[in-house]
């Protein structure tokens, strides 16, 4: 199989296409090194190039011929995109919609898209499922959910189908020790309480301590990022052997809170770790936990990964590995 990885240098994508090079898959990633590394690119080639080049994407359709897209080129970060909205669709809508067209110009017709949490907006009711309503409370949530809401139109008229994947926090590094989290800057919490733990930083924030939750801090569900990538590839799977399109909520099922996250992290690296206690960040709702049931029926999907320790020690290698390439 052919398939082309946009994204594929970032964080999440660049563990997608390792797997995908084991599994046998003839990968090619499409990266405009925004936020990505080439170093990261573990199989098949690296295509530096952005989505807004719609040119570019021609060529590159014309010279392989893809099977199917994942597709993880985005802007991800919720407090930017408050500031910077016009970038935030400019990037996840806009140039989504140019590989979209180029899928259709030829013929490519299966797509698996990057969608998040952040779709279904303050929650209703945890957990999430994917009946839960869909109303994003920032640009960044909604920009993922206008393609979203577009993909059936590309289905009905270019018989393209879809699955849209919405992960809760993803998190952890390869189990392999290759590859890991190397955002630039880090805003997410277990990499910010390693690199508080290893001494790159001083301190982690805890933003917020008067949630409407046990400790008062924000619970999230966090997901290891090989079993957000063994979804993709059983959404593969499923795309190729007739599945019509769907959405699907990918996450443990169980939620931790900011200080149970710090904990876990203090106990799995027994470093002391400074916490400074600090106001709530904008756009934070108190508690995000999925209900995967859906994928875990249709697509056969479990998570292997799904310890919250597990998920640190494999952070806290990355980590560490990072501290002594950089001393
Ligand atoms: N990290 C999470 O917890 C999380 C949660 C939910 C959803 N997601 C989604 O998963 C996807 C991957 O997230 P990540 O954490 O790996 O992010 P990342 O920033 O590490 O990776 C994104 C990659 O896309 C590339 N890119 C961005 N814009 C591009 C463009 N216009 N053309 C070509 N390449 C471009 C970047 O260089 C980078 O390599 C994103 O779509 C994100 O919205 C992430
Ligand atoms: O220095 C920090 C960083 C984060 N947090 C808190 O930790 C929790 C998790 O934050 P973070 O790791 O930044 O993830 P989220 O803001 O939950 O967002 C992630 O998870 C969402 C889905 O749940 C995705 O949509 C986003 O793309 C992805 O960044 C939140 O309560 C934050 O307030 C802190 O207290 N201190």
């Amino acid at each position: 199989m052919n398939i082309l990885v946009c994204g594929g240098a970032g964080y999440i994508g660049s563990h997608m296409v390792k797997m995908l090079g084991t599994k046998g898959c003839n990968v090619v990633t499409f990266d405009n090194l925004s936020s990505g590394h080439a170093d990261a690119v573990l199989s098949g080639n690296l295509v530096q190039g952005c989505l807004s080049n719609t040119q570019a994407l021609r060529d590159l359709f014309q010279l392989y011929q893809f099977d199917a897209v994942m597709h993880f080129a985005s802007y991800i970060q919720v407090g930017e995109s408050v500031q910077k909205p016009a970038m935030y669709y400019q990037n996840n809508v806009a140039n989504t919609l140019n590989l979209l067209q180029v899928m259709a110009e030829f013929k490519v017709q299966h797509f698996i898209f990057s969608s998040t949490a952040a779709t279904f907006g303050e929650p209703q009711y945890t957990p999430i499922d994917e009946q839960h309503p869909q109303q994003p409370i920032n640009p960044y949530g909604r920009s993922k959910w206008l393609i979203e809401q577009a993909l059936p139109d590309f289905a009905h008229a270019y018989a393209m189908k879809s699955v849209c994947l919405r992960y809760f926090n993803a998190a952890g590094a390869d189990p392999d020790g290759k590859l890991g989290e190397r955002h630039e800057p880090e805003t997410h919490l277990i990499p910010l309480v390693l690199q508080a733990a290893s001494g790159r930083r001083k301190n982690i924030s805890v933003f917020g301590t008067d949630y409407d939750t046990p400790d008062g801090t924000c619970i999230r569900d966090y997901i290891h990022v090989q079993d957000l990538c063994e979804a993709h590839w059983l959404a593969l799977h499923y795309l190729q052997q007739g599945g019509a399109s769907q959405n699907f909520n990918l996450g443990n099922g169980q939620g931790f809170s900011v200080k149970q996250v710090i904990d876990t992290a203090k106990a799995v690296t027994g470093k002391h770790i400074e916490v400074v206690y600090a106001s709530r960040r904008a756009g934070d709702p108190a508690r995000l936990v999925a209900d995967s049931s859906a994928a875990q029926a249709t697509l056969g999907w479990k998570p292997m990964l799904a310890d919250l320790s597990t998920i640190v020690q494999h952070a806290w290698a990355w980590e560490s590995k990072q501290v002594a390439t950089n001393q």
